[in-house]
């Protein structure tokens, strides 16, 4: 399944490439004033940071939420005391697209994480020309050599990358990577089987100073002190927010 989204985003952007070169995409990507610091935003503090995300769908929970503006999704999460908001870019299954990255960026003061199953240089410039501040990294997705080369140009585009793992194997090549902010699915992308204890088995290997992310099937206020106690800085949260109030969820969630 893994192989089947990055092949099918791979094959959309280089269709949105005929329309739009590279070096069209890298000028434009050039000219955006400077991304925001991710970094500084997720930095750990007494309370857990939430990164929300716009999501409509996805291949294992079906259609979430009809979502006709992200915009004002994204204002409600931003008021809310959300640190960052993800929009999901994938067209085929999550039914997002670089619009809405660029419609949410021009309605939040907060950075915004392009979501997406990303192979190629190309997909990092569509990013930065959208407005993106961070681009997530899935390392079960791509080789080590891709995985470095990536994680190179986000960095030297000035943003940063969210590098995904679901493995302890996946996390020593996110800190090899020298990676600061590093996520645990809890969710396994080719299976889509679910695991939350996954979190609290790696987080020792996630060296001191980098941001700790837990993404995925947080559905309450337990959840999310479940990920604090194993020591998440920050938590991922999509379902939950599209599908209930997002400004109380929000609040109980930012309390932890
Ligand atoms: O809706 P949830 O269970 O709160 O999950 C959000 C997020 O973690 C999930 O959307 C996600 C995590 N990693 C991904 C990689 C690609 C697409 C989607 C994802």
């Amino acid at each position: 399944m893994l192989e089947q989204l990055l092949a099918g985003a791979l094959e959309d952007a280089n269709t949105r490439r005929r329309e739009r070169p590279y070096a069209d995409v890298e000028t434009e990507a050039l000219r955006r004033p400077a991304p925001l610091d991710a970094l500084a935003a997720l930095a750990p503090a007494d309370h857990v940071k939430v990164i929300a995300e716009v999501k409509r769908a996805s291949p294992s929970r079906g259609d979430l939420a009809e979502i006709a503006e992200p915009q004002a999704l994204a204002a409600q999460y931003e008021a809310g005391g959300a640190s960052v908001v993800s929009v999901l870019t994938e067209g085929r299954k999550f039914k997002g697209s670089l619009a809405d990255l660029e419609a949410v960026r021009k309605a939040v003061s907060i950075p915004v994480l392009r979501k997406d199953f990303i192979g190629d240089e190309y997909q990092v410039l569509e990013a930065r020309a959208s407005g993106a501040d961070l681009v997530l990294l899935i390392v079960a997705a791509l080789p080590q050599d891709r995985l470095v080369r990536l994680h190179a140009l986000i960095r030297e585009l000035g943003m940063t990358p969210l590098v995904e793992t679901h493995s302890e194997e996946e996390v020593a090549r996110a800190v090899d990577l020298g990676a600061q902010l590093v996520g645990v699915n809890a969710r396994d992308l080719s299976t889509f089987e679910l695991d939350r204890d996954l979190f609290g088995r790696v987080a020792d290997q996630i060296p001191a100073g980098v941001i700790r992310v837990a993404e995925s099937a947080v559905l309450s206020l337990s959840d999310v002190q479940h990920y604090r106690a194993a020591g998440a800085d920050a938590v991922l949260v999509g379902e939950a927010l599209v599908t209930g109030d997002p400004i109380a969820t929000l609040a109980s969630y930012t309390s932890v």
